[in-house]
């Protein structure tokens, strides 16, 4: 699959108010670039303006590769009135396109749920929703998805699993994920940023191809550097009243830009 790179450069206000900006975010085609920060820094806001759900915000500046894509929104947004299957081919349906159950029931089965097929969204438990539009995003065959904290209501094992099929299914795809686990971010980005009030920063990721075993030494080393930079753990020799904050260059370790790419892209 073709799949392009997304650049966004520009500034966005919603009701007048700063969310973020001037920001320059660039996403390598055909990889997978983890977008992490605080909430309410903007992070869904760059989702949906990729998406072209950009109504409500005003943004200044230029986007690319933001056609043909799929978005798998923080919400489920599944309609209660339609069986789970319906669920997931309901993009088919609307654009008028022809349905391939088979196809679906297939991605349905790979996320566990093909004996849920034909119940409502109602009778599902949370997590179970989720894997449900997890299928339909994965059914959707588009060269660029976008993923807002797709496996957040997950437990622990099957988030793994979800993950693994994630890269399986999206393989050539230029993926944008938006995610709060720095685990997550370190075991599948290849590009790793973090956005906070301040701007975007960029964060070496462990070497190695997506997805990377959890408790491999250098994913827990980017993960640690993450939260870090996150300002989820302390610095090490900061706990003292006065000492002096270490800058992020000493927190990451020196490496050459897009050394998490896969070959053929650096
Ligand atoms: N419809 C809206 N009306 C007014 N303000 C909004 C609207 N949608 C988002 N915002 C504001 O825009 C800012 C960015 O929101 P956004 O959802 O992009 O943040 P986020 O980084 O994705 O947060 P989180 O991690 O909590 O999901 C927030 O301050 C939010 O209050």
């Amino acid at each position: 699959m073709n799949a392009p790179a997304l650049a966004l450069h520009g500034t966005a206000h919603i009701a007048g108010r700063l969310v973020f900006g001037p920001l320059s975010l660039n996403a390598p085609a055909g990889c997978w670039t983890c977008l992490l920060g605080p909430s309410g820094v903007g992070k869904s806001t760059i989702l949906r303006l990729f998406a072209g759900l950009g109504d409500g915000i005003a943004f200044d500046g230029a986007l690319s590769g933001a056609g043909q894509v799929a978005l798998m929104a923080q919400d489920d947004l599944l309609l209660p009135w339609l069986s789970v299957l319906d669920n997931v081919t309901l993009g088919a349906r609307l654009r008028g396109q022809a349905v391939d159950g088979g196809a679906a029931l297939q991605v349905l089965e790979r996320v566990g749920l093909a004996d849920r097929a034909g119940d409502r969204p109602g009778d599902l438990s949370g997590g179970q929703r989720q894997r449900v539009a997890l299928a339909r995003t994965l059914t959707e065959d588009r060269p660029v998805v976008l993923l807002d904290e797709p496996f957040s209501a997950l437990d622990a094992r099957t988030r793994a699993q979800m993950q693994d099929l994630t890269v399986e299914l999206l393989t050539g795809r230029t993926v944008l994920l938006v995610t709060h686990d720095p685990a997550e971010a370190a075991r599948l980005g290849h590009v790793l940023f973090i956005l906070t009030e301040d701007g975007l920063q960029e964060v070496p990721p462990p070497d190695g191809p997506i997805p990377r075993p959890v408790g491999d030494a250098a994913v827990l080393a980017a993960q640690a550097r993450l939260l870090t930079h996150l300002g989820a753990v302390p610095v090490a020799g900061a706990g003292t009243r006065g000492a002096a904050p270490r800058a992020p260059r000493d927190i990451f370790p020196k490496k050459e830009p897009g050394a998490g790419l896969p070959r053929g892209r650096r």
